[in-house]
């Protein structure tokens, strides 16, 4: 092939053949590296056994049934319903299995997740961008094991608990920035979930939201949502192309190396000021003076791996949490008869006088429920969960490929309309029957018995679990006993609330409005009261 293509820009034909042979010469020599490295029927006779699964077009497979991230929930249930639990497609040279029942979940990435519990090469997001350090696209392996391990020492149920005091106190500064401005809802939930992870990590609170700390923070997040989305990179769709010139793949990795260079100096420059806090011995007590004093050498971490493990620990657990309480502000306002429920539970069990606290939970039925409904609503990304699987598998008679990308098909399973009736409205009461927290369900051993699946599964299962429950109880709690939510009315006209998310990875809700208006004056007061109390905390 080579030899006829330098023939074909020889003197003797004409200029515009040159010229047209240069433009497909980048072209011919990506497309003979996907056929030789792109896994094929030829190759792997087992590959006809794969599970049934919509066709996609040559070379970029089902990339455009799944371009645009909004309409990728639609076209994961539309398959599931044609095709099965489990069912096939495919992106550039990656397969993808999709696991639609909560059966094949268990069977696959909870029993078998010594095998299922990687994550797919990523040379752009993962090895270049995030200088191979970001624990939640780290292939499965001795150093995940070992971040792991730290995360769950910082997240498990004990330790979580002493982090109730700083959720409380943060909490009740979200109510009264929602009494003040309850037109910024959105970036206050933001502030909340950045500062309580920022106090856990570093020991140091954001106070309010043009803190400089939340922009650096933020501006990393958007970095990973750009790298991340599937399907948007060339490199990590055709992983296989990365050892191609640079140039022929979109100068990918000049970009990725911008964006570590953005996103490794900020957590460098946290992680410094950190030590030096350490130090002097100003510091309160948090993950990072405990990570700080711990033996790096021992843990085989370099500074930029021990900065990237602290810092990314936000990235993990700050835009997760807030979109999960903006879309349930969201829920409540399209729903108003689940706050109104809610609202009853709530002034029968806390009252009129005082905020509500964790201590209640236990007599909180519906609020619980309300937050489980939240997420099988709207659950934290809009794709699915992705591991991979790192050995040759069969499944009920269906082959899945080693390397292949198994996702975790959460729009199948949580708007299954014969586990979950009228799956696409707000209905709380569908969890009354599971009053325990998320965690409690994550094993059971029956899989229908799980209450959803929006904290993931097996081995790369949320470890922040805990945190986020109580955050989401707290503030939802603390919001509907305030606050009436409702839709806006502007000169007489309702204003209908935009439910899309922002276009990419996460499930973030677009900006939206919606009214949260105080429920009396004396709701306005206790938030007050409550808000100074905690300035001596602060
Ligand atoms: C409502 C809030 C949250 C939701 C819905 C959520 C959901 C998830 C999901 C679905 C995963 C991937 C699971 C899988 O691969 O099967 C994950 C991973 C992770 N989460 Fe969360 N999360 C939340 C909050 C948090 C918080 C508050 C923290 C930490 C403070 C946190 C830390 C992490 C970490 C470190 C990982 C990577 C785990 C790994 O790859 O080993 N998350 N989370």
């Amino acid at each position: 092939m080579a030899f006829s293509l330098i023939g074909s820009i020889s003197p003797y034909v004409t200029p515009w053949r040159g010229v047209a042979a240069l433009c497909l010469l980048p072209l011919l020599i990506v497309l003979g590296f996907y056929i030789c490295s792109t896994p094929n029927i030829l190759r792997d006779l087992r590959r006809r056994k794969l599970p049934p699964g919509p066709t996609g077009l040559p070379f970029i497979g089902n990339l455009f049934d799944l371009a645009d991230s909004n309409h990728v929930k639609d076209k994961a249930i539309e398959w599931w319903q044609k095709y099965g639990d489990v069912f096939y497609t495919r992106i550039g040279g990656t397969d993808y299995i999709w696991l639609s029942s909560p059966k094949a979940v268990k069977d696959l990435m909870d029993k078998k997740s010594n095998i299922y519990s990687s994550r797919p090469p990523m040379p752009l997001a993962q090895d270049t961008a995030s200088a191979g350090c970001r624990q939640v696209f780290m292939p499965y392996g001795p150093r995940h094991r070992t971040v792991r391990k730290i995360s769950h020492d910082l997240l498990n149920i004990n330790a979580t608990a002493q982090y109730q005091p700083i959720q409380d106190v943060e909490s009740k500064q979200l109510m009264f920035e929602l009494l003040e401005d309850p037109n910024g809802f959105y970036d206050y939930n933001r502030r909340y979930s950045a500062s309580l992870i920022c106090r856990i990590i570093y020991g140091e609170r954001i106070q309010d939201w043009t803190d400089p700390l939340i922009q650096k923070i933020f501006s990393v997040l958007i970095n990973l949502s750009d790298i991340s989305s599937p399907g948007v990179h060339l490199i990590d769709t055709f992983p296989a192309l990365k050892i191609l010139p640079q140039w022929m793949c979109n100068d990918w990795k000049n970009y990725a190396r911008k964006i570590c260079e953005h996103d490794s100096g900020i957590y460098l420059e946290l992680w410094r000021d950190l030590n030096k806090k350490v130090a002097a011995g100003n510091i309160k007590p948090c993950f990072g003076k405990d990570f700080v004093e711990k033996d790096l050498e021992k843990l085989q971490m370099n500074e930029l791996e021990a900065a990237f493990h602290t810092g990314h620990l936000i990235e993990a657990g700050a835009e997760t949490t807030s979109a999960a309480l903006n879309s349930l502000l969201l829920a409540l306002t399209l729903y108003p008869e689940a706050s109104k429920k809610a609202q009853e539970e709530l002034d029968r069990v806390v009252g009129p006088n005082r905020l509500p606290t964790f201590e209640d939970q236990d007599k909180l039925p519906y609020l619980k429920a309300l937050v489980k409904e939240g997420l099988r609503w709207r659950p934290p990304n809009q794709y699915g969960m992705h591991h991979a699987v790192v050995e040759d598998d069969w499944y009920e008679g269906m082959f899945i490929p080693k390397g292949a990308v198994v996702m975790l098909n959460w729009w199948a399973i949580h708007f299954n309309p014969e586990v979950w009736e009228n799956p696409y409205d707000f209905h709380p009461e569908r969890y009354l029957g599971h009053p325990s927290p998320a965690a409690t369900y994550l094993n059971a051993s029956d899989p229908s018995a799980r209450d959803h699946f929006a904290y993931g599964a097996g081995r790369r299962v949320c470890p922040g679990i805990h945190v986020a429950e109580r955050s989401m109880f707290i503030n939802i709690a603390r919001i509907l006993w305030s606050f009436n939510i409702s839709k806006k009315v502007v000169d007489g006209k309702t204003i209908e609330p935009e439910t899309l998310c922002v276009p990419g990875w996460l499930s973030v809700p677009q900006k939206f409005e919606c009214s949260i208006i105080p429920r009396s004056e004396k709701h306005a007061e206790v938030i007050r009261r409550e808000h100074e109390l905690t300035k001596k905390d602060i």
